[in-house]
């Protein structure tokens, strides 16, 4: 059974900012991600790791709601999160590859468009794109262009504005770099890294990046055919696999210097 993060319950009693509880989702006959268990604590982040298909992003999709679990518990600071929760979801911001953004709306209006829909004075959106602009670094001619005038990594800035427009506690973050070339994944990285310490918010990231999982998070979980296989900080994993398969993803990753094996 999987060990829950550094961010369980604690002596205080404070619910995880993030829960699944044996979680399931059948997609279809013989493809079903679960029953997971796993939390994420108020404040950390945590690497959400794992070949292709092992179930990373119907992980994600149920946490946000946008996936409905066949069985099991999703909970959002100790609360059950359904489908119609939008309250509860505004609470969460997510970052797809490539930004995800409206191909005919501006990256300013990409970025506001939560914000305004909820009616918030414009002086308001205004000032909260330009907060964000300079988190994301991000200048007033880029944000007048639409996404197709966009480099990759600008379109990945503006996802990551529109995602903090509302101040969400919790952020979910699927492949966000995949779709980068290494230099601008680079400087992506280490401008991620400085806006989720400076935030210190809840965060939990898709990667296929076993090195920009650790570069991320030190707490890592890793996924395999719909389940959970281990979860602990890199040199956990590497002392104790939980299967032979965690020590031939670990070694499988360019990129990282592990030690030989004993
Ligand atoms: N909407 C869907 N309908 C049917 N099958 C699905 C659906 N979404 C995902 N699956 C299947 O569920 C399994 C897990 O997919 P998922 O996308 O969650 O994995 P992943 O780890 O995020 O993969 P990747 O790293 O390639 O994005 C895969 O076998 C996939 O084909």
């Amino acid at each position: 059974m999987e060990r829950a993060a550094d961010g369980d319950r604690g002596a205080g009693g404070v619910a995880p900012a993030l829960e699944l509880r044996a979680a399931w989702k059948r997609h279809r006959e013989g493809v079903t991600v679960g029953p997971v268990s796993l939390a994420v604590g108020e404040g950390t982040t945590v690497a959400l790791v794992g070949p292709s298909g092992a179930g990373k992003s119907t992980l994600l999709r149920m946490l946000l709601g946008l996936a409905r679990p066949d069985g099991g518990e999703v909970l959002f600071q100790g609360r059950p999160i359904g489908p119609a929760d939008d309250a509860l979801r505004r609470r969460i911001g997510y970052v797809v590859q490539g930004g995800g953004l409206f191909p005919h709306l501006t990256a300013r209006d990409n970025a506001a468009l939560v914000a305004r829909h909820l009616g918030w004075p414009r002086e308001r959106v205004a000032a909260r794109v330009r907060e964000l602009a300079g988190l994301a670094r991000l200048d007033d001619d880029a944000l007048a262009r639409y996404p197709g005038q966009l480099s990759g990594g600008q379109a990945q800035r503006v996802g990551l504005m529109r995602a903090l427009m509302l101040d969400p506690a919790v952020l979910l973050l699927d492949e966000p770099l995949g779709a980068l070339d290494p230099l601008t994944r680079a400087d992506l990285q280490g401008d991620l890294e400085g806006v989720f310490a400076g935030l210190r918010k809840t965060v939990l990231l898709v990667t296929h990046d076993l090195a920009e999982a650790v570069f991320f998070a030190r707490h890592l979980v890793l996924m395999r055919d719909g389940r959970v296989l281990q979860e602990g900080a890199l040199p956990e994993l590497l002392a104790a696999p939980a299967d032979p398969f965690v020590i031939r993803f670990l070694r499988a990753q360019r990129g990282l210097s592990l030690p030989e094996p004993r």
